[in-house]
């Protein structure tokens, strides 16, 4: 996997995915995963856009649930094959929808995917109605839990900080995790 900042990166064709991906949870790994499928079929890279910190830890001074390193390594192991990792700071954040419209249009996606919630930009501005204005962009259904309810970020820290661990290493899939770190 190669790694790169933002602004960095040129490519002639690839699928691209977008998100703060803290834990990489189900959620996230199933998204990943679609995102990688789509990669093949095309015959392009594969392409996450992330944020370090993430937005969240950075606005919010939420709990950082994955290490740089550790997401890292996790996406190395997915086998994506380009992370840019956008260092999230008050300059970055002051950027336009328009802008990041712009960083991903150097990338020229064939596809985009993105959650069902997804909004970038200046004070959230883009959509993803704004982002299928430039390019294919899917929306992934959501995932959820046995229970029903939509796993995320949010609830795995609140999880934690109920010490319910098992249940969040459950919506976390450590299993995968310590299986992708032992490989
Ligand atoms: C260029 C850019 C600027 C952003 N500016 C803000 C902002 O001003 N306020 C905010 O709460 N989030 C901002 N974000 C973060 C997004 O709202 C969002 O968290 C990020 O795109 C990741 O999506 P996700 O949270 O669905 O994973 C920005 C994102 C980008 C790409
Ligand atoms: N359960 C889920 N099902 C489908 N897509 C998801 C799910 N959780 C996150 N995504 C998508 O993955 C990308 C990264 O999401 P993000 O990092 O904001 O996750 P989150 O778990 O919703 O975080 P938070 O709870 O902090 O908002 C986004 O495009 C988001 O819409």
């Amino acid at each position: 996997m190669k790694v790169y900042g933002e602004n960095e990166l040129d490519l002639d064709g690839a699928i691209v995915t977008i998100g703060a991906f803290d834990g990489l949870h189900r959620g996230h790994q199933q998204l990943i995963q679609k995102a990688q499928q789509r990669a093949e079929l095309w015959g392009v890279p594969l392409v996450v856009y992330t944020f370090d910190p993430p937005p969240k830890v950075f606005f919010q001074n939420k709990q950082l649930l994955t290490p740089l390193e550790e997401k890292c390594q996790f996406l190395r192991n997915m086998q994506v094959d380009y992370t840019i990792f956008a260092r999230f700071d008050e300059k970055y954040a002051a950027r336009s929808a328009e802008k990041f419209i712009e960083e991903l249009q150097r990338l020229r996606p064939m596809e985009v995917w993105v959650g069902d919630d997804f909004k970038f930009g200046k004070d959230q501005r883009g959509t993803a109605h704004m982002l299928r204005e430039h390019f294919c962009t899917h929306e992934f259904e959501e995932i959820t839990c046995r229970a029903g309810l939509r796993i995320s970020s949010s609830r795995i820290r609140e999880l934690l900080e109920k010490n319910q661990q098992a249940l969040a290493n459950d919506l976390l899939n450590r299993e995968a995790v310590a299986m992708i770190r032992g490989k």
